[in-house]
């Protein structure tokens, strides 16, 4: 029996603080080994080549919807988690709702927790819902091993799963609190969405730019102001998703420097794609908070030089084409959701390190080693160390690709990066040590042991 299973060489080993040269020994889905600056002398079953490659810890990807069970004509966990494994991205934390039953009580969470063993290729993670309907049933998601939980400040879209009133959220912070778990929000207002989008609808005006002004950026600020006063009031962690300004970050900032545990999510749309991008692509490019101008996007760049921003994850929640379609000129209709889980790594590359500079620590860290600390995943996954899992992405940046529809493993295969140029190209990823990606394949389905 060889000392390693699977050996990687002479990468260039990318963690949240280094790049190293070397090599990666793997034992029973773990990293057992890394030699820097020589090899290792022993042979493996499995030799991966990855001379000129980067290796990236598997990227966690702690926002998706993959609407499985129940609403898996939208998406599943099998092609989502293929999606996954073709972006490098090894470890996903799914969304309480878009699934039905949503994740709001221990019933639900085993039905997504037995889909998520039969169906994914990757590490399947939860959060657990926060509702007006499901106080009581905090304890228990929490017990059964949800990693935190998710409420929306404003209508969801979905009917089952409702948005939370201001006494739900005390409360609920409070039991969060109790049970040492954090509270993910999303954070618009409604008094503001509501009124603005019916006064638009009642005038008729319902394009592209009518739709993002309905849903400015002081609604995200208010609503964001509140939960933080709600945090400090409770001691709740807090951690506001999908923020699509620098301007709503900076709120976040001055919170953490008052000392309050509060963290940020921006995701790959808000640093990539505008308004215009909402004009010229339709539906596609819907989402909510709704896309920003260039200026917001270069600022949020900003903010990621500057750390001021913890994870970056896709906010993947698809839906069928048809309702993705602008019918007849009304933006207000079409689901809000964009599919981009796959793409999340492209984006960072192309956009963040070859444009403008980001180091790729800064892309291990926000993508890796930050969630694994935040929801309790580190030192385990989110980086490379003897003793962590070989949850790895090997990256060729001397590659670069168009992004065809054919290309997204989705359910289905649409998406506002199709046609986009990528810098970077993802050319094997192993999950637990085993490859479920190569060379633009799904190798295997793998066992998994959530
Ligand atoms: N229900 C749901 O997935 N909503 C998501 N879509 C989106 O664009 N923003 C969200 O919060
Ligand atoms: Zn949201
Ligand atoms: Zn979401």
């Amino acid at each position: 029996m060889s000392t390693y299973d699977v050996i990687i060489r002479n990468g260039h080993i990318v963690t949240e603080e280094t790049i190293v040269q070397g090599d990666i020994g793997i034992k029973a889905g773990k990293i057992a080994v890394i030699v820097v600056g020589q090899s290792i002398e022993t042979e493996a079953e499995g030799e991966i080549n990855a001379k000129g490659l980067h290796v990236f810890p598997g990227l966690i990807d702690s926002h998706v919807h993959f609407n499985e069970p129940g609403r898996t004509e939208w998406e599943g966990l099998e092609t989502g988690s293929k999606s996954l494994a073709a972006g490098g991205i090894t470890t996903f934390i799914d969304m309480p709702l878009n699934s039905t039953p949503p994740t709001i009580n221990r019933e639900n969470l085993v039905l997504k927790k037995a889909a998520s063993e039969r169906k994914s290729m990757v590490n399947a993670r939860f959060w657990g819902g926060l509702v007006p309907e499901n106080i009581n049933d905090l304890k228990d998601l929490f017990e059964d091993g949800v990693l935190g939980f998710k409420a929306f400040m404003s209508p969801s879209g979905i009917t089952d799963f409702n948005h939370v009133d201001d006494v739900t959220i005390y409360k609920g912070m409070k039991e969060i609190a109790r049970l040492g778990s954090l509270l993910a929000v999303h954070a618009e207002s409604t008094v503001i969405c509501e009124q603005l989008a019916q006064e638009k609808i009642a005038e008729g005006h319902t394009s592209a730019r009518d739709f993002t002004a309905s849903r400015p950026i002081i609604s995200e600020i208010e609503a964001v102001r509140r939960i933080i006063s709600y945090a400090e009031a409770t001691g709740c962690k807090l951690h506001i998703v999908h923020a699509s300004s620098r301007k709503v970050v900076e709120v976040i900032n001055e919170a953490k420097h008052r000392g309050v545990d509060v963290t940020v999510e921006t995701c790959p749309h808000y640093l990539s794609l505008t308004v215009k991008d909402l004009e010229e692509k339709g539906g596609l490019a819907k989402c909510c908070p709704p896309l920003r101008d260039e200026s917001e996007v270069d600022d949020l760049w900003k903010a990621v030089a500057n750390g001021e921003i913890d994870v970056i994850a896709s906010d993947h929640s698809p839906a069928p084409p048809s309702m993705k379609e602008i019918k007849n000129g009304d933006y207000f209709k079409a689901w809000g959701g964009i599919s981009g889980a796959q793409s999340t790594l492209n984006i960072l590359l192309t956009e963040g390190h070859f444009k403008r500079g980001l180091p790729l620590q800064k892309i291990a860290e926000l993508t890796g080693a930050k969630p694994a600390k935040l929801f309790g995943l580190f030192p385990n996954k989110g980086t490379i160390k003897a003793g962590s899992d070989a949850d790895l992405a090997i990256v060729d940046l001397n590659k670069s690709f168009e992004l065809k529809k054919e290309d997204l493993y989705y359910r289905h295969q649409q998406s506002p990066y199709v046609g986009k140029t990528f810098n970077g190209k993802v050319i094997t990823t192993l999950v637990n040590g085993q490859v479920v990606f190569q060379n633009g394949e799904i190798i295997k389905e793998i066992e998994k042991t959530v």
